[in-house]
């Protein structure tokens, strides 16, 4: 078997290990590899062809923008000239439906009204939690604070729109001090924009991943290693040395491992020593959320268009199923095109489900709201995320539990072995944007050690924090 050996080991070609790279390369270090185990780069930012036009399976919107930071894959989208609409989602209350069809905004307003002060109620809650370190609570329990928790279908599809449509988990699980009010928005901006770029979301990605010479995604680089499996890692204070499935080992100073914390929570890569306890409970309580969306062509189109058309609401008995619906009528016209997006337990429930099972769920679904007349799908196509071994799910999502001392301890490094991805952002977890400011951070901080000999050694001394830690 054959051994390479450089300075850095990226391991992951998404967004993180793309932007570490892009650190390393304008600090001069040019000795290092890029492992990826799928046949690109990209990661969670992919996009398939599907009935005629191309369609993105993972990451779709730029969300924060317009704020008093500029969010990076905005600046980069401008970069390339990236297509993208904005997401007019604040429509929503005129678009609901259930099983009778339509709801006229008048029916629906009592509920969207409760919504919209529970919602302003939960989020000066997450301010004044996080003001006054009080202990975590969930978004749910805030709910019980505000004294109405969503129960009809309406509600709970308003409800679902307005936590599970983001965060891919319901308010039950996530924490209030660290969503609400979610950086995202309150820093980087309000407004999110969709993209619909018939070269792919991932072309954002492609002025950050310059040093590898990709041309339309195509990189000639031999430093970036696709195809690359990595199954074993071994660690300590004086390097890494990272074995691939085809039988290579790399020898390096230093690794940076993006892959998702899903993939951290399975057993893909065995660690040698194993992971410090400390270690394995941060990335055990952290939580990778499913997010699905299932696309459908038709025959001809029976949904209605026209601006503040495009995000639809259902709202079912059984919170979570089929609750949302956009129509692509203005970035694909006249294909007939519209998708509906699941998450968490219906996300696991459907990957499993064959295709035609499924079609034939949402096909009863979309009777209801439109009637029984309407044609059937001429074709469905959705991803896997959650089966799919490299990934696992589609993004971390911070649960009632984890304070910022656990999240320290997800992001310490173990020997010169470090940890990146957008799991790793402490403010923007879950997103692209979240990815790049890690891998960022994270390059930096293996500059520090291998060439300032300032190495963070996390050594945690408790698995609680003190007094003292809490304070500062
Ligand atoms: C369905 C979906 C919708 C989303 N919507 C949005 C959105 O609208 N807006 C937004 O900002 N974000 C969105 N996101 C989140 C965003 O896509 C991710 O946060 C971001 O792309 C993650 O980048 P990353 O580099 O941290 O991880 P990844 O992109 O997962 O990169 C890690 C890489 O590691 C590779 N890998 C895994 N295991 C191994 C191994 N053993 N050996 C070698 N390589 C390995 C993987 O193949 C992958 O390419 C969405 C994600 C999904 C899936």
């Amino acid at each position: 078997s054959e051994t390479v050996i450089t300075d850095v080991i990226i391991i992951g070609a998404g967004a993180a290990g793309l932007s570490a790279g892009k650190t390393l390369s304008e600090r001069g270090v040019v000795n290092f590899v890029i492992l990826e185990a799928t046949e690109k780069i990209g990661g969670r930012v992919r996009n398939a062809n599907f009935g005629g036009v191309k369609v993105e399976l993972g990451a779709n919107w730029i969300e924060g923008v317009n704020g008093e930071k500029e969010n990076p894959v905005y600046t980069l989208a401008n970069e390339v000239n990236l297509k993208y609409s904005y997401a007019f989602y604040d429509n929503y209350s005129q678009n609901i439906y259930d099983h009778t069809g339509y709801l006229a905004p008048e029916v629906v307003a009592p509920a969207v009204e409760r919504a919209d002060e529970s919602f302003d109620y939960v989020e000066a809650l997450g301010t004044n939690f996080t003001n006054e370190n009080l202990d975590d609570i969930s978004v749910l329990t805030a709910q019980r604070f505000f004294g109405r928790v969503p129960s009809s279908p309406v509600e709970m599809a308003i409800d679902s729109w307005k936590y599970d449509f983001s965060s891919a988990e319901p308010p039950r699980v996530t924490s209030l001090r660290n969503s609400e009010p979610l950086p995202t928005d309150s820093i980087l901006g309000p407004d999110s924009y969709f993209v619909s770029d018939q070269r792919g979301y991932a072309t954002v990605l492609h002025p950050l991943a310059y040093y590898l010479r990709c041309d339309e995604g195509v990189c000639n680089d031999p430093r970036l290693k696709l195809s690359t499996v990595v199954t074993k890692i071994t660690y300590s204070t004086e390097g890494v040395t990272v074995h691939t499935e085809d039988d290579i080992t790399y020898n390096g100073k230093a690794a940076i491992l993006t892959v998702s914390i899903g993939v951290l929570q399975s057993d893909l890569i065995n660690f040698s020593p194993d992971l410090p306890f400390w270690k394995l409970s941060a990335i055990y309580q952290f939580n990778m959320a499913v997010y699905t969306k299932i696309f459908l062509k038709f025959p001809k189109r029976f949904w209605p268009i026209g601006p503040g058309t495009e995000y639809i609401l259902y709202a079912d008995e059984k919170r979570g199923y089929y609750p949302f619906w956009q129509h692509l009528e203005q970035e694909f016209p006249g294909e007939n095109i519209i998708f509906t997006t699941v998450t968490d337990d219906e996300s696991r429930r459907i990957e499993q489900m064959p295709d035609n099972e499924t079609l034939a769920e949402v096909m009863l679904v979309l009777r209801k709201m439109f009637g029984p007349d309407i044609p059937n799908a001429t074709d469905i196509l959705y991803p896997r995320w959650w089966q799919d071994k490299y990934f696992r799910g589609t993004f971390s999502n911070w649960p009632i539990g984890v304070s910022s001392y656990e999240y320290k301890q997800l992001q310490a490094p173990v020997g010169r072995l470090y940890f990146s991805g957008e799991h790793c952002s402490e403010q923007y977890n879950g997103y692209v944007h979240g990815a790049i400011f890690a891998g960022n951070e994270t390059a930096h901080e293996v500059l520090k050690c291998l060439y300032e000999n300032d190495c963070n050694t996390f050594i945690p001394s408790r698995l609680k924090p003190s007094k003292e830690m809490c304070e500062e």
